[in-house]
């Protein structure tokens, strides 16, 4: 139903009047509407069906036009405005959302004026689409939203990152290994204390983006070699090897250090990033080694070299004899009478007279010569390049030597003698093993013979089984 007031002319120019109005009425693009003062509907523009699906008629016959066109959530607003426009006459404009008929949502501007006439009033509700720019603003809303989420991940992650870092450097502080990290331009990137320790910087050294070349320069002093570590870098570096193997270097005081070095790979294959290298001070673990080293091949109670060092120096200065064409002396050397004090003054006295007769015979040992406790109260004299004639002169000086030697125990005087025989390789043995039966066979012809001499073995390398052995006499040794 349209409702035009009527005006003083005549009918047919009302009429026309009429129509026109009513042409551009119903024309107009945005909803108009017009409310009596019981706020009910009394024209609304044809443009209401573009805009919501219901046509002029649907909303004229609705029981309340708001339940039936604006959206839930706006509705209670929308009736508050509408009675306070009522009341006092105030404009209201705000956005509102329709509801259209196949349940989507179209947002309008809507502008609510009274309009008084005549004592009376009516309300216009002019409203234009502005779904169009309420998409736009979602979508950027939606944007600004999905960048405050990134940024907020980013912020997220990087505080993750931060505090890996700090946990990760935490870590490599505790370890005693020196870490050092050098980016693809050779600068320092990272390095951890240890790192700063081995190399002798102070712990407050700041060496972050400093060449590699500046801190070659600063680590120099500290070398006991610089220039073959410096050649060790350089091709290591050159090599682009995984991870290098380690190399063993010394510091100026006395420190023993290892290093190793890969090459560290970036997201992108087979494009290195820098390189690591890892320190490790093992001058401790040298030593702990070469101690238990020492260990297994001395004899605790002399401190002479054992069983299990002669026979490895004996394989090796006869391999070393063979290639040289030179000979070995070997003297095989048996105590006389040690039981004896054992017996009779106990076993600490039998300790005395080994530890003093080893202390004794290692003053008169030459450089090249190695004297061996082999076991109880056998020794053995290792003589490489010897002549007969040394070895005879050692012998002789080796059991004047030892009966030399005068103890006493419990106020009684005690001694011993040695017995001792001499092989000489190649002559007497070919290998080790028959160089020792010689030795032994002829130490014990010493004893046969009357003990406190030596005895030279007149065994033929090779026929084992046959003895030539020659005797020296006492207190003089002699050959036979
Ligand atoms: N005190 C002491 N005695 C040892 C040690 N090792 C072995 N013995 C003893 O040394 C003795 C060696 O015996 P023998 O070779 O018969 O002694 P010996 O009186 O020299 O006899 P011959 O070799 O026949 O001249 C044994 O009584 C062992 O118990 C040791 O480390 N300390």
């Amino acid at each position: 139903m349209i409702l035009w007031p009527k005006r003083a002319a005549s009918d047919e120019a009302v009429n026309a009047q009429d129509d026109y109005c009513r042409q551009v009425a119903e024309g107009v693009h945005g909803v108009e509407a017009l409310f009596d003062e019981q706020l009910r509907l009394l024209w609304i523009s044809p443009s209401i069906e573009r805009v919501t699906g219901y046509a002029p008629a649907d909303c004229l016959v609705a029981q309340d036009l708001f339940a039936l066109i604006v959206h839930e959530s706006d509705r209670a607003h929308c009736t508050r405005a509408v009675a306070q426009l009522a009341a006092d006459g105030l404009p209201q404009d705000f956005e509102l959302r329709f509801v259209r008929r196949d349940g989507e949502t179209a947002w309008v501007a809507s502008h609510w004026r009274r309009v008084d006439s005549g004592g009376h009033w009516r309300l216009r509700l002019s409203a234009e689409d502005i779904q169009a720019r309420k998409q736009t603003e979602y979508k950027l809303l939606e944007t600004v939203t999905e960048l405050r989420r990134a940024q907020a991940l980013r912020e997220h992650y990087l505080l993750r990152s931060n505090d890996e870092r700090q946990r990760l450097a935490a870590l490599l502080n505790l370890i005693r290994l020196g870490i050092l990290f050098m980016d693809q331009d050779k600068r320092v990137l990272y390095y951890n204390r240890a790192m700063l320790e081995i190399w002798g910087y102070p712990p407050d050294a700041h060496l972050i983006g400093t060449r590699e070349s500046v801190v070659q320069e600063t680590v120099r002093p500290q070398l006991a070699d610089p220039d073959a570590y410096f050649a060790h870098v350089a091709e290591v570096v050159e090599r682009r090897q995984g991870v290098s193997d380690a190399f063993e270097f010394r510091l100026v005081d006395g420190r023993i250090v290892t290093d190793r070095s890969a090459v560290v790979e970036g997201s992108v294959e087979g494009h290195g990033i820098g390189r690591v290298w890892i320190y490790e001070d093992v001058t401790e673990a040298r030593r702990i080694s070469a101690r238990l080293v020492e260990m297994a091949e001395r004899d605790p109670l002399t401190n002479l070299y054992n069983r299990r060092r002669f026979h490895e120096e004996l394989e090796r200065t006869l391999a070393d004899a063979s290639r040289r064409g030179h000979a070995v002396g070997l003297l095989g050397i048996d105590l006389d009478g040690f039981k004896p004090i054992n017996d009779a003054f106990g076993h600490q006295a039998g300790d005395e007279v080994l530890v003093r007769l080893a202390e004794r015979v290692s003053r008169i040992v030459r450089r090249h010569e190695m004297f061996f406790r082999i076991g109880g109260d056998e020794f053995a004299m290792l003589v490489p390049d010897a002549q007969i004639d040394e070895l005879a002169e050692l012998a002789g000086r080796l059991r004047e030597t030892v009966a030399g030697l005068r103890f006493c125990f419990e106020g009684k005087d005690a001694g011993v003698t040695a017995s001792i025989g001499i092989a000489v390789f190649p002559d007497n043995g070919l290998d080790a093993e028959a160089l020792i039966a010689a030795a032994d066979e002829a130490m014990y012809r010493s004893k046969s013979e009357g003990r406190n001499r030596w005895t030279l073995s007149a065994r033929t390398a090779g026929e084992s089984a046959r003895m030539r052995a020659s005797s020296s006499d006492e207190p003089d040794s002699r050959e036979e």
